[in-house]
């Protein structure tokens, strides 16, 4: 069930149509403007006429049915994929022809639907390489080869500690990644990610294989992120717990086209969510 908090949601305002953004993240530019995006993987569209303009504080979701288009959205806001149509800015700058270091530089950074952590290097160093973006490659590959060296490091030492902080996780900086629960390699996927410096954080199934406990947290712990770093965060989650509770505007998929956005309050009551998603899912 969503906190009490949650409940509160944020003014909508109708920017061009179909986006929405929160009040309060008028008067600057869009973080996050996508136009007519689109990609063809030979005779299947899986993505089409994708529009979407985000408030530099806001919280969104994108959920749908599997195979929907969600991860390729991802895939085409990041650069993995160039669009076959449309347009992608990034604070009001094209990201088109860009690498996909680039555009995380230019301040996109994601998770992944299948973890993607170095196993073999401790939790802190994950979260050193997503300082990367801060730091020379030669401060950075001392600081990964030369324990003694990177011990010295006082600033990115204690920013990484900060980081896992936020999840309570300071305590297992020098375990090895891959020894940690599942739920805790989600939760450093993160952190990795935010170490990045992200204006926009991409967010795929981060509730998959946690408990309800656990996803609640999860919850609050978006919530602190947005807050204490004022980005906008943008999600997919099939956990519907998660997405009414958190998220400030919902767009819903279907066939790699966006069938309704709004408030979760509009999605869960639209008829044309429920018998394309939310009946077949059932709304938690
Ligand atoms: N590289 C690719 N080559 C060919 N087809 C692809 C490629 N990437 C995605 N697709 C197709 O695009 C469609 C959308 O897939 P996508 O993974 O984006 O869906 P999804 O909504 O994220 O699904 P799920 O909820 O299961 O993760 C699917 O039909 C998929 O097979």
């Amino acid at each position: 069930m969503p906190s009490e908090k949650s409940k509160k949601r944020p003014v909508l305002v109708q920017v061009e149509t179909p986006n929405l953004i929160p009040e309060r993240d008028l008067g600057t530019i869009p973080v996050l403007q996508a136009e007519h995006l689109g990609i063809d993987f030979g005779g299947l569209t899986a993505v089409d006429d994708f529009n979407i303009a985000m408030g530099h504080t806001e919280i969104s979701g994108l959920i749908g049915p599997n195979g929907a288009g969600k991860t390729t959205i991802f895939n085409l806001l990041t650069n993995v994929y160039k669009p076959t149509r449309g347009t992608i800015l990034l604070d009001g700058y094209s990201t088109a022809g860009k690498s996909v270091t680039e555009v995380n530089k230019m301040g996109i950074a994601r998770t992944f639907q299948n973890i993607r952590l170095f196993d073999q290097m401790t939790v802190e160093e994950n979260v050193l390489v997503g300082f990367g973006n801060a730091m020379s490659t030669h401060l950075l590959t001392d600081l990964l080869r030369l324990p003694k060296h990177w011990r010295q490091e006082a600033e990115f030492h204690e920013k990484a500690l900060e980081l896992l902080d936020i999840f309570d996780m300071r305590r297992y900086a020098d375990a090895r990644a891959g020894n940690l629960p599942y739920g805790a390699q989600r939760r450093l996927e993160i952190l990795r990610a935010l170490a990045t410096g992200p204006q926009v954080l991409l967010l795929d199934e981060p509730a998959a294989g946690m408990n309800p406990a656990e996803t609640e947290e999860l919850m609050e712990n978006i919530r602190q992120i947005r807050d204490r770093f004022k980005i906008a965060v943008l999600l997919i989650e099939h956990d519907m717990s998660l997405v009414m509770g958190v998220c400030e505007v919902v767009g819903v998929l279907d066939y790699g086209r966006i069938i309704a956005k709004g408030t979760p309050e509009q999605i869960q009551s639209d008829p044309k969510v429920i018998e394309a998603y939310l009946g077949k899912q059932g709304v938690k």
